[in-house]
């Protein structure tokens, strides 16, 4: 994705409340020996799987959902991912694109039997109807339809997610110039790379070209090892858990430093460990290291698009 790295190496460069430490990478570097550590995709055993297309279908919609946990402090990934599978196992059908498009907030409540509204549960169902909408009109109703469409490159794929779905375009304007960080559409490439193993609808040629998601978790990660440097204004507003407007300079420049750190880190990795090291698999490393340290604090941005 390049313009995802471009975009994000412009921001880290202007960047003013965020910067990317380059002796926070060096330390990082000297604790990883042989390989960075490997974590499993489904590591937490939460996924639906059956290796067909309906495992395709049961990834777009969780990907399309996937954003926005933090408003309700019991709510997690985990209930999302989990949730879907039981809906799906409980009636194959539930992801028709048909029955996509017509879901209500109730509806969506008892499919995750969750007790009460979702965060941004407007939006959550305006996306469900887009994703059924536009799977219907432009590949009979099926996200495997549209994975076969991309011939085997996640960059094509990335292209034609943000191309047919404007819910997956996230992008911001960062001091006048379009920045992009395309998390959930990267993340439904890495989330088929990973479910199908690299084969079948998980072969993607140039997986290497994804970066990694930019999420709230990886850069709270970033920063508790060293990586990233918050302005004192900035670390005062996330220990205050005050929220932080979605396209703020500050929310911008903590996603696109997260992508340009990873990057550095990668290539320094690709060049200490003499073999080409995946964002995607460094994105699971720092992301699995987030989510099992309850403690970290993480910026507080209600975003649709992580
Ligand atoms: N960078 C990055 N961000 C990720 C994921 C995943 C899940 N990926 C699955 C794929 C295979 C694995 O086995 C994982 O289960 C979710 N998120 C983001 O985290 C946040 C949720 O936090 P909390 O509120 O604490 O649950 C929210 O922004 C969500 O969008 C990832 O992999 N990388």
């Amino acid at each position: 994705m390049e313009e995802v790295r471009a975009s994000s190496a412009w921001v880290a460069s202007r960047a003013s409340h965020v910067v990317v430490d380059s002796s926070g990478i060096e330390k990082v570097m000297e604790t990883i020996e042989g390989s960075i550590p490997k974590v499993e995709w489904d590591f937490e055993g939460i996924h639906y799987f059956d290796g067909g297309p309906l495992t395709v279908q049961y990834l777009f919609v969780l990907d399309a959902l996937n954003f926005c946990f933090w408003p309700d402090k019991d709510l997690s990934y985990d209930h999302l991912a989990s949730g879907l599978k039981d809906a799906l196992l409980n009636d194959e059908s539930a992801f028709d694109a048909d029955r996509l498009q017509k879901y209500t907030g109730p509806q969506l409540r008892e499919l995750l039997k969750w007790p009460r509204p979702l965060p941004l549960e407007d939006e959550r169902l305006r996306l469900l109807h887009e994703v059924g909408v536009e799977l219907e009109r432009s590949f009979g109703g099926k996200a495997s339809n549209l994975v076969e469409s991309s011939g085997k490159s996640a960059v094509k794929l990335v292209a034609l997610v943000t191309r047919h779905f404007p819910g997956f375009r996230d992008h911001s304007i960062y001091k006048g110039h379009q920045i992009f960080l395309y998390k959930r559409a990267q993340i439904f490439a890495a989330d088929l790379w990973g479910a199908f193993k690299g084969q079948g609808y998980g072969e993607l040629h140039d997986i290497g070209a994804i970066t990694i998601f930019a999420d709230y978790i990886v850069p709270a990660v970033l920063r508790q090892l060293g990586v990233l440097k918050y302005s004192s204004a900035l670390a005062s507003t996330i220990e205050a858990n005050s929220e932080i407007a979605s396209g703020s300079e500050e929310e911008v420049e903590l996603r696109a430093c997260s992508v340009y750190a990873v990057e550095k880190m990668r290539e320094l990795l690709s060049k200490k460990l003499g073999k080409q090291v995946l964002s995607v698999e460094l994105d699971l490393w720092l992301w699995s290291c987030g989510i099992q340290c309850p403690s970290l604090q993480h910026h507080r941005t209600l975003s649709i698009y992580y």
